[in-house]
């Protein structure tokens, strides 16, 4: 499940719910390395894996986002194999890699309490790339055999927008190319995710092979879920009137 709002209460209940991954967004909502921080102590206490999504593919704020803890990332928008692999260099510390050294300072490092973290580090960091424009599909093979690459994961809105086909992320030929990106993936032996709300569609991609799914988020049910709550109590006419905000 996407965890969007920002909160760590949110999060915790997100994290009881019997689901076995979270993906804590750092593109599209709210979250800060403030909120990000909490939410991975929060989830710590929880049997689910947290991966924290990045706003961007940069150095700086991967180094950022490994000190404060997050161990699996999704870098966005990665489109070459050479993106790839500068993503997997600010994961690494030198001599594999850039990552900036700041364990003393890092809860990632529990304040240099981890013993030989230095040494260890990179063993515990997960790296999962985005897939998810027309050019990353036609490199999607050279993307997931990119040394250090742990999986990728495949974002049919993104990709329905670069294929022309924006909000449609069911069009056929943006779930053909999802299809192709799966099944070059799992030919590589790479773990290979994507995003899917509709549930038919989800477990389409569950049947193609797909290793690990998000198939909700949270300001998402809790949208849904109110406005089914409105709509069971208030008159439809009302409900919907009360539904859209002044200004959009
Ligand atoms: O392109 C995608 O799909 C994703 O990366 C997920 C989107 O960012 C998010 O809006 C969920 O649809």
């Amino acid at each position: 499940m996407w965890a969007c709002t920002g909160n760590p209460l949110v999060t915790e209940i997100c994290a009881g719910s019997g689901l076995d991954w979270l993906l804590i967004d750092g593109e599209h909502s709210i979250n800060s390395l403030e909120s990000i921080s909490v939410q991975l102590q929060v989830a710590a206490g929880y049997p689910i894996q947290p991966v924290v999504r990045l706003p961007i593919n940069d150095t700086v704020l991967i180094k950022q986002y490994l000190d404060l803890g997050a161990q699996n990332l999704l870098v966005p928008m990665v489109d070459t194999a050479d993106q790839a692999a500068a993503a997997v260099a600010a994961v690494r510390y030198p001599p594999h890699g850039v990552r900036g050294v700041g364990s003393a300072l890092a809860r990632a490092s529990r304040w240099n309490r981890i013993e030989n973290y230095l040494a260890r580090a990179d063993e515990t960091v997960t790296l999962l790339v985005q897939v998810e424009t027309a050019e990353a599909v036609a490199n999607v093979a050279a993307i997931a055999a990119t040394d250090g690459v742990d999986g990728i994961f495949v974002g049919p809105s993104d990709l329905a927008a670069s294929m022309g086909y924006l909000g449609q992320q069911e069009h056929p030929e943006v779930v053909a190319a999802v299809e192709r990106c799966i099944r070059t993936a799992k030919d590589l032996g790479v773990p290979v995710g994507v995003n899917a709300f509709a549930e038919a569609t989800a477990r389409r991609y569950l049947d193609a092979g797909v290793d690990f799914i998000l198939v909700g988020a949270d300001v998402a049910l809790l949208a849904r879920a109110s406005e089914a709550l409105a709509a069971k109590y208030l008159p439809q006419e009302s409900a919907e009137t009360q539904g859209s905000p002044a200004s959009y």
